[in-house]
Parts: C-alpha cells; structure tokens; sequence
C-alpha cells in the first residue's frame, strides 16, 4: 500500500476546512478545492431539505451522508466518479489525500433524497482522517477488489474499525469491486457471498469500469435511509438484503 500520493484533480466538491469534525493528524487536503461555503458538509442527523442556496442548485427533501471505505486501490474514487458523472476513471491510479465528497440527488419514490458521498482514502497513514467522520455517517460502502486477495483479507478489520467508530445503526453494504476483470479475479462470488453472510451483510459486486451494480448499490442505501425516517407504520419495511439480492446483477452480464 506504499504507492505515490499525489492530490487528484476531478473537479468535484471539497471539503470545506471550517466544517471539519475535530480530527487528529492530517487535515483532508485538496488543494485546488477546498474552500468554505453552502457546499460545507453537514453534520449531525439527517437533514431536512432546503432549496436552492448559494447558487449550489440543490433541492431536496431529505440528505443523507454516506462513506466509502476499504484498503487503497479498491476503486472507491472510481466507484464515486462513475456513479456521479457516469464514467470511468481509467487511466494512472492516482491515490486519495485525506477526505473528499460529492453530492448526488435521488429521486426515490417520489422522494428528493441527497447523498453527501464521502470518498476516503484507504492508505494507513489517513486513517485518523477517515475515523472522525464515520460518527456522522448514515451508511457505508465497505469495498473490496475482486483481484486483490489483500484488500479482501481486510474486511474483518474495517468491520472492526467500523465497530468502533460509526454509528451503531449505520447503513452498511459489502461490494466487490472490479468484477469486469474477469481473468484477474482471485476472489470468488461465493467467498464474498459467505463473508457478508458471516457478518450479516448485504452484498453485491461491482464494477465501476462497466457500471455493472453502482446505481443500484447507491439506490438501495438511499432506499434504506429514507424508508427509516419516512416510513408510516401501516408500510411494509424496506429489505435491503432483499432488494440487492433481486435487484443485483451478475458479472457476466456487462463486459466492457
Ligand atoms: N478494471 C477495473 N479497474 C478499476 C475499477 N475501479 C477502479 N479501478 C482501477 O483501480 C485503481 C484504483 O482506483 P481508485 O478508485 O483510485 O481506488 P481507491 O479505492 O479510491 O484508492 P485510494 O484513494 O488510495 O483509497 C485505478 O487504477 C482504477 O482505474 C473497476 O471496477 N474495474
Ligand atoms: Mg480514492
């Protein structure tokens, strides 16, 4: 895990350095960025919906925070990028520096939900960056890469890791990442399916290259959060596990 890092400049939203929760060791630093202003992430429970403020252009009924997680070069940034802009990062694998977000609009259910969607970065040396804002995370993507037997192997610690310092009812989804690379694969479908059963998990692969499961999984977290705080008790409860399962679609169906 000892690769160069070096900022990456995708254009997106930064973190503005006044709303930082009170962390230790490195700041998350983009920058070309960073600034404060209506972009500032929120802390505390979910927001209710405000419109348009300072040009940001964002109308919503509810927002939602959610994290990305896992060991560096997983695809967390790519998983972002795709799922926000829809395409796919290829190219020199520049590594994450401390902490960035983006936001995204959902309609669900007839319903504005915004995910504030934090990309951390897996290297060691940013975790006291990555510990300070799980407290106010409503859901995380715990990533693994379907071709690195390593960052599989670490889930058991991320999960204590996540233990720790989320929320105790936070949202929480196992994905296997670059499932389009099919002849690299060291990680089996069964092997994540009988972790995340382990743990209790909801689970699904992934590629951001091709984009096979990344609406989906963003989809179903938003699903998630806004049932709980929305949900007339004459409703049926939303099943996450359920809804990834039926709704999750195999590696071989999307090929690049
Ligand atoms: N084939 C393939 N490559 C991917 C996929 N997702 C990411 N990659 C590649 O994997 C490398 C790492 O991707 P990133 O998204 O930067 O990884 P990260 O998890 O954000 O890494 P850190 O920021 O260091 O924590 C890059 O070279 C990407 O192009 C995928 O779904 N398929
Ligand atoms: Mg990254």
């Amino acid at each position: 895990m000892s690769r160069k890092k070096t900022p990456k400049s995708k254009g997106g939203s930064a973190p503005a350095t006044s709303a930082l929760p009170a962390a230790k060791g490195p700041r998350p630093v983009r920058p070309e960025t960073a600034r404060a202003g209506p972009e500032a992430p929120p802390n505390g429970p979910p927001q209710p919906g405000r419109s348009s403020l300072g040009g940001g252009g964002d109308i919503y009924d509810v927002a939602f925070k959610v994290m990305l997680v896992g060991d560096s070069g997983v695809g967390k940034t790519c998983l972002l990028v795709r799922f926000k802009d829809g395409a796919f990062l290829a190219g020199t694998f520049i590594s994450t520096v401390g902490i960035d977000f983006r936001n995204k609009i959902l309609d669900v259910d007839g319903m504005k939900v915004k995910l504030q969607i934090w990309d951390t970065a897996g290297q060691e040396r940013f975790r006291s960056v990555t510990h300070a804002y799980y407290r106010d995370a409503h859901a995380l993507l715990l990533l693994y890469d379907v071709t690195n037997k390593a960052s599989f192997d670490s889930i058991q610690a991320w999960l204590t890791e996540i233990q720790e310092y989320a929320q105790r009812d936070v949202v929480l989804l196992l994905l296997g990442n670059k499932v389009d690379s099919a002849q690299e694969r060291v990680v089996r479908r069964e092997d994540g399916e009988q972790l995340a059963k382990e743990f209790g998990l909801p689970f699904m692969e992934t590629s951001a290259r091709t984009g096979l499961n990344v609406d989906l999984a963003f989809t179903a977290v938003a699903k998630e959060l806004k049932q709980r705080l929305t949900k007339a008790p004459s409703e049926p409860r939303f099943q996450l596990h359920d809804y990834v399962k039926r709704e999750g679609r195999g590696a071989s169906c999307c090929r690049p």
